[in-house]
């Protein structure tokens, strides 16, 4: 068994009532960083924080317990022998340097195996959230999504560019709003520099 079971609800939805992360341990941690922060925790308006903030770490966090082949495990065969694109899926991560957010854009392509085996549209997206649910770095986050398209579809090609905002450069520490970190990952014949460019002019200018 590894860290990523039990599997909690199929990727890009949460379920409130999940167990799969400890709360109680949460709201403890978060009384005493309130605590820590020398704030009072029992005042009216901080009663019900520890408990608030437990549930959206359960949401933040739970990637951690769902696995790729939930999304990618239904496939159907397609003949399509070029590249399909979808751009701007929009995702929150949790930075794990800073435990605050990163967040932006991912665009994924990839050029399906030659039995034409094709995902849902939207099995693109919810892979964005299975990974980007989990304590990340936008490189990391970047390279899980094209391994898991390559595990799972055996495709030609696979590229995926994920375009980010670190909070932890914005409202912190550097302080630099704004500024914007581009990672790519590139499988198969996406490495050909001509299909290369063409994708990444797709992606980067429609
Ligand atoms: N490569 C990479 N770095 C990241 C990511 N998210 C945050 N970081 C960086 O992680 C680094 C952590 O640096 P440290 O020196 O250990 O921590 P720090 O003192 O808080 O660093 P500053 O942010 O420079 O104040 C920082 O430079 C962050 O900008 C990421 O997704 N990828
Ligand atoms: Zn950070």
């Amino acid at each position: 068994m590894t860290a990523h079971t039990p599997v909690d609800g199929v990727p890009g939805t949460f379920d409130p009532d999940s167990t799969a992360v400890d709360r109680p341990r949460i709201e403890a941690a978060v009384r005493e960083i309130l605590l820590a922060i020398g704030e009072d925790p029992d005042r009216e308006g901080l009663a019900d924080t520890p408990a608030r903030v437990a549930k959206a770490y359960a949401e933040f966090f739970a990637g951690l317990h769902q696995r790729p082949d939930q999304v990618l495990g239904t496939t159907f065969d397609i003949a399509h022998e070029e590249l399909v694109l979808v751009k701007d899926i929009p995702f929150y991560s949790t930075c794990e340097h800073h435990l605050v957010p990163f967040h932006g854009a991912a665009h994924i392509g990839y050029i399906p195996s030659a039995e034409g085996r094709v995902t849902g549209l939207s099995k693109l997206a919810r892979l964005v959230e299975l990974y980007a649910r989990r304590p990340q770095v936008q490189e990391r986050l970047t390279t899980q999504v094209v391994e898991a398209l390559m595990e799972h579809l055996a495709p030609r090609g696979a590229i995926v560019v994920v375009e980010a905002e670190h909070m932890c450069m914005s409202m912190r520490g550097v302080r630099k709003p704004g500024a914007k970190t581009v990672t790519s990952a590139v499988r198969g014949q996406l490495r050909d520099p001509s299909t290369r460019s063409e994708a990444m002019s797709l992606i980067m200018h429609g």
